[in-house]
């Protein structure tokens, strides 16, 4: 069969998109599963961190599946959905929109550019919850706010929250960014495990000057990806809460493949975080698929023009990066 995709990132993690809207496809669950672990393949032509599918939906203007490389399907995905903010907005013409994703239905929409001619969305990360079995993390206790793990670290604290991924967060000084640690504690607890039953996504966090930080993230279901929104936005919010950010305040929040914006709200006990971002298209392409060989070839491609003003935002994110690391 044929399909079309679009190539894209947020932030430098990369995503297939999948539109469903215009082409009709007929994936089953199994298909949806096989198409990831398929075409993200690294050592394939595409290779990506994941796909998106993009769908219609009967509550929003559109719908966003998210599925990671090895085939599993993640409830959310905050550089992803930028991604779909701007297909959606420019299918319908909107500047604004609200999308379907697994457990929320979100607002997006469209921003200033974060840096001159990238294209830029804000969507809205929520709900975030602190309990425990919303991740799930087995821990005799309801909530896990920078406190250690005796299983994973003598030394790290950790902060458990899910929005509504579940991430693991650590505030740690520059000397464990330059070490396997982060590497050898994601891969025990990554995938399934003891702790975490359906794994868990390990960002760790650097305060480098008020209002900005810098978040590294190695994925479930991918490895470590040159950024991950809904962990950054995480990693603000839990910088908030340690006081060292403030709320309603913009956060600069530096990664591997750039720098996004994370504006934290608090309402009682009630936190929502916005996410500001590139939402870059790098190619569109046709592929030639026979998923019961598992097997793809691409008969053709058309470049968008705008990777190489995003180099420019990334070159000086590397730099501030380099400065302050
Ligand atoms: N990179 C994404 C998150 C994708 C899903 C994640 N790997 C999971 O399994 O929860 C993002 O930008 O949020």
């Amino acid at each position: 069969m044929q399909i079309d995709v679009i190539k894209g990132h947020g932030s430098g993690n990369d995503f297939l998109l999948i539109d469903e809207i215009s082409n009709i496809y007929s994936f089953s669950e199994e298909d949806r599963a096989n198409l990831a672990k398929v075409l993200c393949n690294r050592d394939s032509e595409l290779g990506a961190d994941g796909i998106l599918f993009i769908m219609n939906s009967n509550h929003a203007d559109g719908r966003m599946r998210v599925f990671n490389a090895d085939g599993s399907e993640a409830s959310m995905c905050g550089n992803g959905l930028r991604l779909v903010a701007r297909y959606i907005c420019e299918l319908k013409g909107l500047n604004e929109a609200v999308i379907e994703t697994m457990k929320a239905i979100l607002k997006v929409r469209k921003q200033e550019d974060i840096y001159p001619q990238v294209h830029t969305y804000q969507v809205e990360i929520s709900p975030v919850l602190f309990e425990l079995k919303a991740l799930p993390l087995n821990l005799n206790k309801p909530t896990l706010f920078n406190e250690r793990i005796k299983e994973l670290s003598e030394e790290l604290r950790f902060t458990a929250l899910a929005v509504p991924n579940p991430h693991l967060i650590s505030i740690v000084e520059t000397e464990l960014l330059e070490n396997n640690i982060q590497k050898e504690l994601s891969e025990k607890v990554n995938g399934p495990n003891d702790l975490f039953p359906d794994g868990v996504n390990v960002s760790f966090v650097k305060l480098l000057e008020k209002g900005s930080i810098y978040v590294r993230t190695f994925e479930r279901g991918v490895g470590f990806t040159n950024a991950c929104g809904t962990a950054m936005s995480a990693s603000s919010l839990v910088t908030c809460l340690t006081q060292s950010n403030d709320y309603e305040k913009v956060i600069n929040v530096y990664n591997n493949g750039g720098k996004v914006q994370c504006i934290v709200h608090k309402l009682d006990d009630t936190y929502t975080i916005d996410l500001i971002g590139n939402a870059t298209y790098l190619y569109r392409a046709s592929i030639q698929l026979n998923l019961s060989e598992a097997t793809y070839y691409v008969s053709s491609t058309s470049n968008f023009a705008e990777q190489e003003i995003y180099e420019k935002l990334q070159a000086d994110a590397q730099e501030m990066i380099k400065q302050t690391l």
